[in-house]
């Protein structure tokens, strides 16, 4: 493309972005586009053409993806990582982060002559944080690298058998989607694994790969394509431009900081708006960390809360899940828990349960409690059930989802109507990507929340319209909440199964809930816990004892996961699993 032709497609993002916002901004000052607002608030209006994007690429886009325009921050993004320099993203959750940098990467390669080839190995790396969100890049890159036959889609995972893929690895593969933990033990272990050609890092979800601990295995693996890197004598054979690393997240913290100053290079801010991106810096750092937690929302979420006597969660949780559902019968919500036995259990007690408060009719009676497909994702779970709950939410019009934070970060399920926090995030970032998995690009979404986190300001679920007649104080005493309480707490005693399942969901969840951490603790006061309240909320009718069997099991039951998934993460054992 001549000079001419690239400054004036540069002129055409720039009108589009500032059309958008009505005021004089220029697409080089990319700091100050984060504020940028369209008609719609989410797409811009210019063409993929108009970014700088190959004409094959970008009819594949809009043709066999169905991606007319680029979104805001697509249309900012897009031409300052094709240009080479070190980004760092910040935009708001289900805004289209994975083109940000997939399709740029795309472009660049399929560019290149002559052609490259699987021999060549690995010239970019995308390191997430889960395997959900590892297959999910992945599958966008098989469908996006489609005209492009000569460039190799592949990933590594934990949890997915090694030989095979060394096996891959070995064959080459061209853009490699990875979780920290394996992608180490493949640098380290398998020689056959070509990377003398990296040219792309990106950190997907950078905070949350930092959250869960991998902020060691980064920096190893930064320290060993760093060694890598230098040395080679690429640069000087090949005149290339030095590698490029790409940093993304909805949400910033300190430690995003502490990353972006090892892995970046004089980086470019894109989506920090004004007030982070002049606050002074420490010397150093990439953005005030003190403005990071100035959180981003999806513009059409409406967000409320519901306040729930102890006693009286379970019952309520149920009632209004039934209540959606009759409602509208094809839809799908995501309930989030704080610990993996809370999800096995409310999953088991979903699947088992049977009853009708109004009919007397058996064939009723019998009926499933709720009649949608309810699916269940944790990180206790094997991986072959991770995956087909993962795919099969992803694929149903009409289900119900319970997960821990395990599917809270960058999954992209359709068509997700409401998120129900059944039990509170540990922090704000979290509930942020908690609601982000609905009201994505654009669409129309509900969250609600049972215990409300005091730094967000909400609007109260209406519970009185909701359950007949309710008064929001008498919950406890409510008829249709008695009588639901009565039959779960009478089925759950009526099952030993189900007993251990309630027991233990009971232990983790007072662990989580006395784990809360700093401000947090003030909110989530242990001392004021009722213990009995909460075995209620499980449908126990005792409280069980918090020490000894179950605790003892449960970490028995990691360990042994752990040595059979051949981890060498011995910090797992002492971590919380989602
Ligand atoms: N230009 C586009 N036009 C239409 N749809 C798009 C476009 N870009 C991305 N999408 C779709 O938007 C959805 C959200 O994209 P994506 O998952 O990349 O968002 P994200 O910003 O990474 O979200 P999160 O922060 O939750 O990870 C996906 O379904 C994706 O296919």
């Amino acid at each position: 493309m001549g000079e001419a032709e690239k400054r004036k497609r540069k002129r055409k993002v720039e009108a589009a972005v500032e059309e958008d916002d009505g005021e004089r901004k220029s697409a080089s000052d990319v700091g100050r586009l984060g504020a940028v607002g369209s008609s719609d608030g989410v797409f811009a209006s210019c063409s993929f053409e108009d970014l700088g994007l190959h004409p094959t690429l970008c009819q594949h886009l809009k043709e066999k993806m169905g991606f007319e325009v680029p979104t805001l921050i697509q249309a900012q993004a897009i031409p300052i990582v094709v240009s080479g320099k070190d980004v760092l993203v910040n935009a708001a959750t289900g805004t289209g982060k994975t083109i940000v940098y997939l399709a740029p990467i795309v472009h660049l390669l399929q560019m290149r002559n002559p052609r490259i080839q699987r021999a060549d190995g690995t010239f970019a790396l995308v390191l997430v944080p889960t395997r959900e969100l590892c297959m999910q890049v992945y599958e966008i890159l098989q469908r996006l690298l489609h005209r492009f036959h000569w460039i190799v889609p592949g990933y590594i995972t934990g949890g997915e058998n090694r030989s095979k893929e060394k096996a891959r690895l070995r064959k080459g593969i061209s853009i490699l989607v990875a979780t920290p933990g394996r992608l180490l033990d493949h640098l380290k272990n398998t020689s056959a694994f070509l990377h003398k050609n990296l040219h792309w890092i990106v950190f997907d979800e950078a905070d949350r790969i930092l959250e869960l601990g991998f902020g060691k295995a980064i920096e190893e693996i930064i320290e060993f394509l760093r060694s890598d890197e230098s040395g080679s004598d690429r640069k000087l054979r090949t005149g290339e431009l030095p590698r490029q690393n790409l940093l993304l997240s909805a949400t910033l913290n300190e430690k995003v900081n502490q990353l972006a100053k090892i892995s970046l290079d004089d980086p470019i801010m894109i989506g920090l708006d004004d007030e982070k991106m002049t606050s002074k810096a420490p010397h150093g750092e990439a953005f005030s960390s003190h403005l990071a937690d100035d959180y981003r929302l999806p513009e059409r979420l409406s967000q409320r809360y519901v306040k729930v006597p102890c006693g009286s969660r379970l019952s309520v949780l149920l009632s209004i899940l039934r209540i959606f559902y009759e409602k509208e019968a094809s839809q799908k919500i995501v309930v989030f828990f704080s610990t993996c036995d809370a999800v096995d259990f409310h999953y088991a007690l979903l699947n088992e349960f049977h009853w009708s408060a109004h009919s007397k009719h058996e064939t009723i009676k019998k009926q499933p409690f709720l009649r949608c497909k309810t699916l269940c994702l944790h990180g206790n779970m094997e991986h072959d059930a991770r995956r087909t709950a993962f795919q099969s939410f992803n694929a149903e019009k009409s289900a119900l989802l319970l997960c821990t934070d395990v599917a809270a970060r960058g999954l992209d399920f359709p068509k997700v109507r409401c998120i129900i926090q059944y039990d509170s995030p540990g922090e704000a970032t979290e509930y942020v990507h908690r609601v982000g998995r609905t009201a994505r690009l654009g669409e129309k979404g509900e969250a609600l929340l049972f215990l409300q986190p005091s730094s967000v300001s909400l609007v109260e679920f209406p519970l009185q319209k909701v359950i007949d007649g309710l008064s929001a104080s008498s919950l406890d005493t409510h008829p249709w909440i008695m009588a639901l309480q009565k039959a779960v707490e009478n089925f759950i005693s009526g099952g030993p199964e189900l007993r251990n399942l309630a027991k233990s969901a009971f232990c983790s969840w007072v662990r989580a809930y006395t784990a809360h951490k700093g401000e947090l603790k003030r909110i989530f006061m242990v001392r004021k816990l009722h213990l009995g309240h909460v075995a209620r909320s499980f449908g126990l009718k005792e409280q069980p004892s918090l020490l000894g069997r179950s605790f003892h099991l449960q970490v028995k039951k990691r360990k042994w996961d752990l040595k059979r998934q051949g981890s060498s993460k011995p910090r797992r054992l002492t971590k919380k699993r989602t």
